[in-house]
């Protein structure tokens, strides 16, 4: 079963002028363990796709199924349980709170999801070894680079175990050997956990480490390409 399946998924977003028709009929499958880019010129609906895959925002039309669960059928508090417990997110501005140290961010989903506190502290350690921290656990987000500070989110996502991770424009403040890192990292972590990448990007970097890309054009994939890598 794909882990996510989208079916006739329109969004339309009512302005005052005239109604914008951001995505436009998209029907997809994403497989569990996909490595996956969605590129595509600027407005052409690649966040408004994102957004609705994450449970962020819900379709006009059409629907979205995470594995058996529509998500149209979820009201807005299991809605926020569902994306809690199952999706994972990474932001181009990495959003760490600012008043927690490294430790205390990558544990918070957790923490929401009540895990206990034997199993956070060790899943801590394991993933904050893993992208390279594990000597700044106890720093604040603004004493890493932002290199760094992606690496910690990254980490955050993975501590909740998620099916899998929405990431929008993750290396768009990023200088070109963070980035590099980076996507290293999230590739080992791909293969190593098997959780499933979902990229919107237009960093050529991000597509050549993709093993699928979805080119997007007016809310419609017009390209989708697999690569073995
Ligand atoms: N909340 C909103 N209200 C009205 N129009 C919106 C809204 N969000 C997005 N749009 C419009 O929907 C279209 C798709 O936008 P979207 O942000 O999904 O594109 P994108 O491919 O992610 O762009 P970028 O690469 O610049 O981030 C654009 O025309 C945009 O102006």
């Amino acid at each position: 079963m794909s882990i996510i399946e989208t079916k006739g998924v329109y969004k339309t977003y009512n302005t005052t002028k005239v109604p914008v028709n951001a995505v436009n009929g998209v029907d997809l499958k994403i497989e569990e363990g996909e490595f996956t880019a969605i590129v595509g010129p600027s407005g052409s609906g690649k966040t408004t796709l994102l957004n609705m895959l994450s449970g962020l925002d819900l379709p006009t039309r059409g629907d979205i199924f995470i594995e058996n669960t529509n998500l149209k059928g979820l009201s807005s508090s299991q809605l926020i349980d569902f994306r809690l417990n199952n999706i994972g997110f990474v932001f181009q501005a990495y959003n760490l709170i600012p008043v927690l140290t490294v430790k205390e961010n990558t544990e918070f989903i957790m923490f929401l999801q009540k895990v206990p506190k034997r199993e956070r502290q060790k899943r801590v350690k394991e993933l904050l070894g893993a992208v390279g921290i594990g000597d700044k656990m106890d720093y604040k987000p603004s004493q890493l680079s932002g290199g760094q500070q992606q690496r910690v989110a990254v980490a955050r996502a993975l501590a909740s175990r998620p099916k899998y991770i929405i990431a929008d424009e993750p290396t768009a403040n990023l200088d070109s050997v963070s980035t590099s890192e980076l996507l290293e990292l999230m590739a080992q972590m791909n293969k190593k956990y098997n959780t499933t990448f979902i990229f919107a990007t237009h960093d050529q970097r991000v597509m050549d480490k993709a093993r699928r890309i979805l080119t997007i054009e007016d809310g419609k994939i017009l390209k989708d390409e697999q690569f073995d890598r």
